[in-house]
């Protein structure tokens, strides 16, 4: 791992907590909660992650996370998280969850956003960590069961920055919560969403002009559509990409052929973000390195990257300074001195 990044101070903004159960915590949970798993090892269980495709990896992943039950059980997941994050310089962290993946389980919504929110609490007390949640919509459920959700999570309204929208994305367009998402900006929710992960560049376009969206999650399709570019690059609009899902996922060959630094260079605000390494090979530190190994990202690309990361995310504009004067500090220690 290279130095310059292993101590780039970073922010993370696309981070799926129910992402980060490693298969050793799948095992301890199940043991603790006297749940039968499917699988007869941590090796065997780790053998199932070989994804063809983004439904492919989803089928994984929620069944990975009937394990989580209790408040305890996700502030371990949390916990075990934000360990990893501070090891790898992660200075603020913006996490999405997934409420109805559990509460369709019977799991209580307030164990899921105390122990979460418990966690982050304590990162913040202790290492001076802070953090945003965010609540994803599940984009497979009917808007229907969004606007349940929405309601159910009326009680927890302090502890919830912002709405997103994940799961299986083609066919599942943006369209399908326009009214969810107009009833949450009532709400003074921040709203967010996946688009153009898998699915068209048409969707980020709907995520922008439909839902309202401030920022986009994967957007990496973009690349195929250059006034999409240009308009993204023009307006500052932040997509939160994730490179070695990407390659997991197969929306990438290999990542070689990852757009990021097209879209760095055409002046969006593209960020790295490890979305669900525990599924797919590496937290924040990871992602960075493969874009220095892959692509060939020099240190001056990664100092932007990181950059941008702070203009994107939710921190009050003193705090981003403060973040931002500390990256740009860190930069110019290693001889890079960047224009604006
Ligand atoms: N990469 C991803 N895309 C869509 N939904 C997700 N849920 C968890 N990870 C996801
Ligand atoms: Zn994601």
């Amino acid at each position: 791992m290279s130095t310059f990044i292993s101590e780039l101070p970073k922010v993370e903004l696309h981070l799926h907590i129910e992402g980060t159960l490693e298969p050793e915590m799948v095992f301890a949970l199940a043991r603790r909660n006297g749940i039968t798993l499917d699988y007869q090892d941590e090796s065997a269980l780790k053998a199932a992650y070989q994804f063809a495709d983004l439904q492919s990896f989803l089928d994984v992943y929620y069944q990975g996370m009937q394990v989580l039950l209790t408040e305890q059980d996700f502030f371990d997941l949390t916990w075990a998280y934000l360990v990893r994050a501070y090891a790898d310089r992660v200075r603020h962290v913006e996490i999405f969850f997934d409420p109805q993946a559990h509460t369709g389980r019977g799991v209580p919504l307030a164990a899921v956003v105390s122990g979460i929110h418990r966690a982050l609490e304590q990162a913040r007390q202790q290492w001076g960590l802070t953090s945003r949640l965010i609540m994803s919509f599940l984009r497979h459920l009917s808007e229907a069961e969004a606007f349940e959700t929405l309601h159910h999570a009326e009680p927890f309204r302090q502890q919830l920055s912002g709405i997103g929208l994940d799961s299986a994305e083609k066919g599942n367009p943006p369209t399908k919560f326009s009214q969810v998402y107009a009833a949450a900006r009532e709400q003074g929710y921040r709203l967010v969403a996946h688009a153009g992960e898998e699915g068209p560049a048409g969707y980020i376009r709907d995520a922008l002009d439909i839902l309202q969206v401030e920022r986009i999650d994967h957007g990496v399709a973009a690349i195929t559509d250059p006034p999409l570019m240009a308009r993204l690059a023009q307006e500052r609009i932040p997509l939160t990409v994730c490179p070695l899902s990407n390659l997991k996922l197969n929306v990438i060959k290999s990542m070689a052929e990852h757009p990021m630094l097209q879209l760095l260079h055409a002046g969006l605000c593209v960020t790295v973000n490890s979305d669900d390494p525990a599924y797919f090979g590496g937290y924040m530190n990871a992602n960075f390195e493969a874009l220095q190994q892959g692509l060939g990202a020099s240190n001056e690309e990664l100092l932007q990257l990181a950059l941008n990361g702070v203009e994107a995310c939710w921190l009050s504009p003193e705090e981003k300074a403060v973040l931002t004067r500390e990256i740009r500090d860190y930069g110019e220690q290693a001889g890079i001195a960047l224009q604006h």
